[in-house]
This record gives structure tokens, sequence and C-alpha cells, in this order.
């Protein structure tokens, strides 16, 4: 693979705002150029000479003006006023100082089904383009009315035979209507004269929708990239990797860390084609800590709580208002920086790492920037990256633990608590798929399928982000929509569950020791039951003890929850029975309900 990194460029159409924000994001995020869109150069109060110069001001080429729509094969008539529509575009692509048209197959009632004609007129389109000294780059759209494969528009362009008529690839055209993309190869690389970027998830949908509502980023969705990417690089194409994502969130989200995001995905696509990158992710042995940032109130309320759990308070930050909370190999950090009354939110998580320094670098290079930090002369240099929804995330080796000293004995005996299994995080809606991307080029997590589930309060999916040997597990969880205001009593509830040898034993002390487990409802075992036809002493045992159940083709898997303690926070014992891979997303819309009860009881 060539050396020489690729220039790297994004459709303004991926990007919330006015032109303006999109080129200030754009270049924010570190891209070399833009795909200009037609309708983002209309609606801009700026000349078109203006917005060059912008781009120019910035550091941003503009690779391609786009789209032209609805050209070849068609009418004499029609074809004098497309010819026309072109000169026009052409004057604005002059001005703009940008010399590559993109031309989409055609959708138009007004087209016949003739090659030899398209061919023809396309010729005639590059001729004009050549006098000007610009060129033409031909997509088949996946829905043209009669060109919608790539090796079609490529045998209209061949045919065409002209120097300045070229093929726009889009990998999205491609992969969505399973077109095989090792016939790219027979391309010839400088016939190629763009390549487009998108994934998508796998929906079984009208492909216009597909492509207009639910493209994603490289990285986010369900189609192979690499092996689509590393067929365009073998025809000897160098021209620009660049990003064409119609999303309905990322149009309305916030364009800098939506460009951010755009420009992880490349970087990881980059990595996965074989450029070079700077620091790849090193291997990760487990989660170091949880952090919980919490007031007063709410503070004193999880102490109780991890204590009822058989933690122990071993020791206390030199210098933060800081608690270590530890048991077996799970270590929870309470520090009580809130301001606010009741908060209790995860404020960081911590993944253990052989080389801190390294990650750092990775991270770095991934665009999530070491945040500063204030620390004591002898403590321990953390580095941390602000996850999307604002959690930290540090990488550590074990050095941090000299940082507190002071150690007190357990009240009660432990509960088999060998470490945290999982951290979950209730993503807010518009950030599900960028912090999955986040986790995955950033920390080196591997993003596992998405479950989709109906829950009391709207459809839900849950990801899991696990690292290759299954110590650092994240789940993610989100809404599909949110629409309104009517929301549950717990907003965005976060846990972290902790991996337990013996769950239903554990549940049993926890009722004894008047821990606030939370109640599950009867209804619910009475479908475990019919489901599942479990072993009745177990199913008593489960029904007494609140303990959830679920299992897959490895194993089973025993959790049992606490109540939301303080703001949105809850624990949760989880025990992994023969290779159990999962969350136990089925009961998921169990707890959310039974959380529901609770909160309105306590409020009520
Ligand atoms: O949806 C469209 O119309 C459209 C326009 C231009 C493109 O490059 C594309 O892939 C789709
Ligand atoms: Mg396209």
């Amino acid at each position: 693979m060539s050396a020489v990194e690729p220039r790297r460029v994004i459709a303004t159409v991926c990007l919330s705002g006015t032109l303006e924000d999109k080129l200030a994001a754009a270049a924010a995020a570190g891209f070399d150029g833009v795909e200009l869109f037609e309708n983002d150069l209309v609606v801009s109060a700026a000349s078109p000479a203006e917005i060059r110069q912008r781009c120019a001001d910035l550091g941003l080429t503009i690779d391609l003006y786009q789209p032209f729509r609805d050209f070849e094969a068609v009418p004499p008539d029609v074809l004098r006023a497309n010819l026309r529509r072109a000169e026009r575009k052409f004057d604005v692509m002059e001005q703009l100082g940008v010399d590559l048209v993109l031309v989409c197959s055609t959708v138009s009632p007004d087209a016949v089904d003739d090659d030899e004609l398209a061919a023809e007129q396309l010729r005639l389109l590059a001729e004009r383009a050549a006098a000007r000294g610009m060129r033409v780059a031909y997509e088949a759209l996946a829905w043209g009315r009669f060109v919608n494969t790539y090796e079609h528009s490529w045998r209209i362009v061949r045919r065409a035979d002209h120097p300045a008529l070229g093929v726009c690839l889009d990998s999205f055209h491609v992969l969505s209507r399973g077109g095989d993309p090792a016939l790219i190869r027979t391309i010839p690389g400088e016939k190629l004269f763009f390549l487009q970027l998108a994934d998508a998830p796998q929906l079984d949908m009208d492909v216009l929708q597909w492509s207009r509502h639910h493209r994603l980023f490289p990285g986010q969705g369900a189609f192979d990239l690499p092996t689509f990417v590393g067929n365009v690089l073998s025809t000897g194409y160098r021209g620009p990797l660049s990003l064409e994502v119609f999303n309905d969130v990322f149009r309305q989200a916030d364009p800098k860390p939506a460009a951010l995001d755009a420009m992880r995905s490349l970087r990881l696509l980059e990595e996965q084609v074989g450029f070079p990158v700077a620091a790849p992710a090193p291997e990760l042995s487990g989660h170091a800590f949880a952090e919980l940032t919490v007031d007063e109130v709410a503070g004193a309320k999880l102490a109780e709580t991890l204590a009822a759990l058989g933690f122990e308070r071993t020791g206390e930050h030199g210098s933060k208002p800081v608690q270590l909370w530890e048991q077996g190999g799970a270590r929870v950090l309470l520090n009580a920086k809130a301001e606010t009354p009741g908060t209790a939110v995860i404020g960081a998580l911590a993944v253990e790492t052989g080389d801190p320094s390294s990650s750092a670098l990775r991270a770095d290079a991934m665009h999530a920037p070491v945040l500063p930090r204030t620390r004591g002369p002898q403590e321990a240099n953390l580095a941390s990256v602000a996850a999307p929804d604002g959690t930290e995330v540090f990488f550590c080796s074990d050095s941090w633990l000299a940082d507190f000293s002071g150690a007190g004995a357990s009240p009660v005996p432990g509960l088999g608590i060998t470490g945290i299994d999982h951290v979950a995080l209730t993503q807010p809606f518009d950030h599900f798929d960028e912090a999955a991307l986040f986790y995955r080029s950033v920390v080196g997590l591997r993003p596992e399928p998405i479950a989709e589930y109906a829950a009391p309060f709207g459809m839900v999916r849950t990801r899991g982000v696990v690292d290759p040997t299954g110590s650092v597990r994240i789940a993610l969880t989100g809404t599909l929509v949110r629409r309104g205001e009517w929301a549950p009593a717990v907003r965005d509830p976060q846990h972290i569950a902790f991996a337990c040898e013996d769950v239903l034993a554990a549940a049993r002390a926890l009722r004894e020791r008047g821990a606030p487990v939370l109640r599950v409802p009867d209804n619910y075992y009475d479908d475990l039951d019919a489901r599942l036809d479990l072993d009745r002493e177990l199913l008593v045992q489960l029904r007494a003890n609140s303990v959830l159940y679920d299992r897959d083709e490895h194993g089973e898997y025993l959790h049992v929850c606490t109540e939301i303690l303080g703001s949105r926070i809850f624990f949760e014992l989880v025990q992994r029975i023969g290779g159990y891979a999962g969350y136990g997303v089925p009961n998921a819309p169990v707890r959310m309900a039974a959380h529901r009860r609770q909160r309105l009881a306590a409020d009520g």
C-alpha cells in the first residue's frame, strides 16, 4: 500500500448548518477538501468567488461540485436545454475554482433506454467541460432509471471514450444492491474520477429511502468498506477518499463533533486498507475502575449500597474528594465534586492498558485529544479523553492506585464480586453511532451486533463494544427516535455491572441486608417459565430474589439490579455461565418499567 496519505474529503451534505458552519466544521476536523452540494451554494449569500476564498482561507479545496441530474439519453430539445443548464453550472464552477462535476444517472421520464445515446450525449457534455478545463464524473444511482450499477456506468463511459469523462464510484450504490465490488478492478484507475464512501445499516427497504435517510459513516454500518476501498485502490486510483453520507440525525447534529466523527471513520478505514497509522491501539486487560460523580447526598447513598454489596472503602485520594471502593478486581471511585443535589452519574471509566502513553497517542491520532488535567506533584500521570456523551475515558496501568491511601474494612463479607463485567451508558439520542465508532477507533474495542427492542418508553437499541479478549465491555443504549417531552421518571440511566460468582446467593444476602434491590414482577417469571421451561427450583429462587435470567447459544446469564440511586445510577451483579455473550437485553424492558415504578413510589 502507498505510504502517501490520501486526500480526505467530506461532502457538505453530511453536515448540518449553513455553508459557513459546514466549512468551518470540516476544516476544524482536519479535512483537506469538500464536495460542494448545490443546495448549500444556492442558499448561501456568498458569491461563488467568496466561497472559493472562504475555502482557501480555511485550507480547504473544493474537490467536486454536485449533483448535476437528469442529463443523458434525452430527445434533442431536452438535450439543448440540458447543455445550456450545464454551461451555467460550469460558469459557477469556474468562479468556485472547481474542475470536477458529478452527473448522476438519470431518473427522468424524458430519458430513453439507449446506451448509445447516453454515451453520445455524455461525450458532448465532456467536450463542453474539456473546453473549459473541466471534467465530468458519471455516477450510477442505485435507483437510476436505466443505469443503476457501476458496471453499466463504466460501459457508457467507455463507449463515450472521452478523456474528460470518467466514473464516480459510490460505495452505497454498489453495496446496497449487493453488487460485486471485485469487478471494480477491471476499471483503469485513471477512469475513476472520484470515490464517495458511505456505510449503512442492513435494512430491507426501498434503496432511495435507505440512501437518503440512513447512510452512516464508514465503520458504523454493515457494509464491507475495507474490501470495497481495497478494490478501488488496486486500480491505481489515488484521488480523494470522500465521505458522502445522507443521514437524518447527522443533518441535525452539531456539525463540529459530527465532522470529527466523520474524520475518525475515515482514519479507521485508512488503517483497515493499509495506509500508515500514527499509533495502533494497544491491547487492553480489563476495567481499571469506574468513577461516579456525586454530590454529598447521593454519594452517601451510593457508599451505603456499595458497602451492602460487600465493597470495602480502601482509600482516599491524596488531593481530591474521591473515595476508592474495592471488591475482588472491581474498583469504584466516588468523586464528590458535583454541586447539583442528587447527582449520581458515571463521570469516567478507565481501561487497563500495558502502554498508557501509546493509548494516548492512538487517541490523539483518532482526533480524541487528551484532556487537560490538574494533578499533585506525586500523583500518577493519567491520560484521559472525552467520549461523545462526555464520559471521561482513562488509560491506566496500575500506578494510579498509589494516589490513594488509608483503608477501612468492609462492615459485611464480600458477595463474590470479581471485577467490573461491563459499564452501561445510555447515549443521548444523536450520539449512538458516533459513540460506537469512538470506542472502536479510539479505544480499540469491537462493536457487536445491534439488538433492537420495544421498551416502555420507546424503541431502543443496545450494542456492546468489547476488546478482543472480552476483558473490557461497554454496553451502549439509545432510542431510535426522540420526540416530545414525555419521558420516563429516570432519564438516561447508567449502570455498572459487576461480575459475580453466584448471583442467586448474592441476591439472597442483599435481601437479608436490606439493600435496595429492584423488585421484579411475577408476570416476568410466569413468562420466563412459559418461554424457557426452567428447572422448577431455579425458577422459584429467581422469583424469590428478583433475579433476571437469560440464555443464548453459549450459556446462561443471571443478573440482579439495585434501584436507581441518586439521579441516574444503578448497580447490577451479573453471572455469565458457559460463555454467554450478551447483556440480558430481553430483560431490559422489565427493568426499565420496574425502575419507573420505584421512582414514582419514591416521589409519591
Ligand atoms: O440521493 C441523491 O440524489 C444523490 C445525489 C448525489 C449522489 O452522489 C448520490 O449518491 C445520491
Ligand atoms: Mg454519491
